[in-house]
C-alpha cells in the first residue's frame, strides 16, 4: 500500500492566507502536496496571453519565497490535469483533493467534470470550497445578499501553515517532469512558455507584478494615499491609473480575497475624508461577486447572449465587419481616444472601467459588430481577465441583455469629459503629440496647413475616421431601441430579471 497523501490544488487562488482549502488541509495531520498545474489547454486558449503566465509565475514564486522558511514549496506541473493527478496516484494513495470551486471558461468546467468522474472512480474525495461570496447552483438571487454578508462576517480562513507537512516536488520527480508527456497543439507557443518560465518571474516594466505581497502593498498604498479621490477620478483614463485601487489582477488571480480587502477598508470608515471612497469602492467589490455569480449561474454567456433573442440582432455582415474589427484591435480607427485605449491596454494590461465600456460600445454599437468578435481579444489584453466579470460586463455594455440601460458612449464626448487636455491620448497616440488641445480629439478637422504645422499627415501617419460618428450614433440608437421592443426580447428580459437581479438593488 503506497503512502496516503492529500493534495491542495491551487487554481485562481494564489495566496497562503484566507484560503479555505489550505486551512482545512492544515487541520489534518497528513502529508500534503501543494499543487499548481500549468495546463496546455489554457496556454493554447486565446483568452490567455504571456502576461497572464508571467503574473501566475510571479505569484507562485512569491508563495515559494514565503514557504521556504518552513522548507516547503509549490509543486509545479506542466501537463493536463488528468495526467498530473494520474501521475501522482502512481506513487501515492491520494486520500483527498482540496480546491476552490472555479468559475471559469467552458474548458475548465468540462475538465472539472472529467476529473470529478476520475476521482470518484479512484475513491478520491474532492472537497471544493465556495469562492469569494459566490454560491454554486443558484437559480435566483432572493437570498444572495444575505449569503454575501454571511461570507464577509465569517472569520478569514487563515491556515496553520506550521502544521502543514508539505511533500517536496522532488518526491514526485523533478517539478517539470510531466512536460515531456504532454501533447500540445501549438508546440511553439507552449515550448516558449515552458522554456522561459524562469524568465517570466522577472518584472515586465509596464505590467503590474503578481504575488500576495504585491497585492497587500497595492491595497495598503491605495488606502494610505492614492485612493482619497477615487470617486472623482475613476472615469479618467490617466488619473484612474493612480486613484483606483488597481487590485483587479490580484483579486482575479486570487492573491487577495474580497473579504480581506473589505476588512482592511474598515480602518477608513470613520474618516470623513474617505467617505466617498469607502462607499464607491466597497460597492464595486460587491459588484465583483455579483457579476461572477451571474456567470456561475448562466455560463452559456461565454458563447451566446444572455438574452437569447439577441441571436437575431442585425449586426453587420462578415465582409463589412472584418476590416473594422482589425482597425479597432490595432488602435487605428481614426478616433484618438479609442485608439489610445486599445494601445494602452495592449501595452499595460490595464484600462479603467469607463474606457473598457466605451471600447465595447464603439465596437458593438457604432461599428455594429457582433460582441463575440471582440470579447476574447479584450479578455486577452486584460491582466485581470476574469471570465465571470468579463463576459457579463461585455454583454451588458453591448446591450444584449434587454434589461440594462442602453449606453452609447460617444468617443468624442468621452474624450472631452475625461481627457480634455489630451494627456492620455498623446501618450498612446504619439502621431498626434503636437496637435493642440482643441483639435487632438478631432484630428480630421485639421487643415492641410495645420497638418504640416503639427507634423502629422492624415491618411498616412494617422488614419481618417473609419466611420461618420454622428450617422453611426443615429443608426445605432434606432436599431437598439427598436430591437428592444420585440416581444421575444421582453420575454427573455423577464426571465433574466427573475434569475439575476438582487431584490431591492439597481439592475446591474
Ligand atoms: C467590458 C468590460 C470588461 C471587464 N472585464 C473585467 C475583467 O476581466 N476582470 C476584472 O477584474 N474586471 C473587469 N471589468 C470591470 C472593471 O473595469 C475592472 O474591475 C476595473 O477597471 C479594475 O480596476 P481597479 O482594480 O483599479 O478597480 P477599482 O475601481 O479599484 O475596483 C475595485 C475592484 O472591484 C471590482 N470591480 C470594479 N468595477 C467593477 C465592475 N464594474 N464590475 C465588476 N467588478 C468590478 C474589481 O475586482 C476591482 O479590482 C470589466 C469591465 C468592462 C466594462
Amino acid at each position: 500500500m503506497s503512502k496516503s497523501i492529500q493534495i491542495v490544488w491551487f487554481k485562481r487562488d494564489l495566496r497562503l492566507r484566507d484560503h479555505a482549502p489550505l486551512a482545512e488541509a492544515s487541520c489534518r495531520n497528513e502529508p500534503t502536496v501543494l499543487l499548481y498545474i500549468i495546463e496546455p489547454m489554457l496556454i493554447n486558449d486565446p483568452h490567455f496571453d504571456i502576461r497572464h503566465w508571467r503574473f501566475i509565475t510571479q505569484s507562485i514564486t512569491d508563495l515559494n519565497e514565503q514557504l521556504s522558511a518552513k522548507g516547503a514549496c509549490i509543486t509545479l506541473v506542466i501537463g493536463n490535469a488528468e495526467q498530473a493527478f494520474a501521475s501522482i496516484a502512481k506513487q501515492f494513495t491520494i486520500a483527498r483533493v482540496l480546491s476552490y470551486e472555479e468559475v471559469g471558461l467552458d474548458n475548465t468546467y468540462q475538465r472539472d467534470k472529467r476529473l470529478k468522474a476520475w476521482f470518484n472512480g479512484h475513491g478520491i474525495d474532492w472537497l471544493e470550497f465556495a469562492n469569494g461570496g459566490v454560491t454554486r447552483g443558484l437559480n435566483n438571487r432572493r437570498n444572495w445578499k444575505q449569503q454575501w454578508h454571511d461570507y464577509l462576517r465569517r472569520p478569514v480562513d487563515d491556515p496553520a501553515l506550521e502544521a502543514l507537512q508539505v511533500i517536496e516536488p522532488e518526491s514526485l520527480g523533478t517539478p517539470l517532469s510531466l512536460s515531456n508527456a504532454v501533447k500540445v497543439h501549438h508546440l511553439d507557443d507552449t515550448t516558449d512558455i515552458i522554456s522561459s518560465l524562469n524568465a517570466l518571474t522577472a518584472p515586465a516594466q509596464t505590467f503590474q507584478p503578481g504575488g500576495e505581497k504585491r497585492a497587500w502593498y497595492t491595497l495598503n498604498h491605495f488606502l494610505a494615499e492614492r485612493g482619497i479621490r477615487y470617486a472623482q477620478q475613476i472615469s479618467s483614463p490617466s488619473l484612474a491609473r493612480k486613484s483606483c485601487s488597481r487590485l483587479s489582477p490580484y483579486l482575479a488571480w486570487g492573491n487577495i480575497t474580497p473579504r480581506q480587502v473589505l476588512n482592511r477598508l474598515n480602518s477608513k470608515k470613520s474618516d470623513s475624508d474617505w467617505r466617498r471612497t469607502v462607499k464607491a469602492f466597497s460597492s464595486r467589490i460587491q459588484w465583483r461577486s455579483h457579476f461572477i455569480q451571474k456567470f456561475e449561474s448562466e455560463c452559456s454567456m461565454e458563447i451566446s447572449p444572455v438574452n437569447k433573442a439577441y441571436e437575431n440582432y442585425p449586426y453587420a455582415g462578415a465582409l463589412d465587419a472584418e476590416p473594422k474589427v482589425t482597425a479597432w484591435q490595432r488602435g487605428e480607427t481614426g478616433f484618438p481616444l479609442i485608439d489610445a485605449c486599445i494601445r494602452a491596454v495592449i501595452a499595460t494590461g490595464y484600462l479603467n472601467f469607463r474606457m473598457r465600456a466605451m471600447l465595447v460600445s464603439f465596437l458593438t454599437h457604432h461599428l455594429n459588430v457582433d460582441w463575440r468578435k471582440g470579447v476574447v481579444f479584450l479578455g486577452r489584453q486584460f491582466l485581470d481577465f476574469e471570465p465571470g466579470i468579463h463576459y457579463p460586463q461585455f454583454q451588458m455594455q453591448a446591450s444584449v441583455t434587454g434589461t440594462n440601460t442602453i449606453r452609447l458612449y460617444n468617443p468624442l464626448k468621452q474624450a472631452l469629459d475625461h481627457d480634455k487636455d489630451g494627456r492620455f491620448t498623446r501618450k498612446w497616440v504619439p502621431e498626434l503629440a503636437e496637435v493642440p488641445d482643441d483639435l487632438i480629439h478631432s484630428p480630421w478637422k485639421l487643415s492641410a496647413m495645420e497638418q504640416r504645422l503639427y507634423g502629422v499627415e492624415l491618411g498616412r501617419d494617422y488614419p481618417l475616421p473609419i466611420i461618420d460618428i454622428e450617422q453611426a450614433s443615429r443608426e445605432a440608437r434606432d436599431r437598439l431601441w427598436s430591437f428592444r421592443e420585440r416581444d421575444d426580447v421582453k420575454r427573455e428580459a423577464r426571465r433574466i430579471l427573475s434569475k439575476h437581479t438582487i431584490p431591492g438593488s439597481p439592475r446591474t
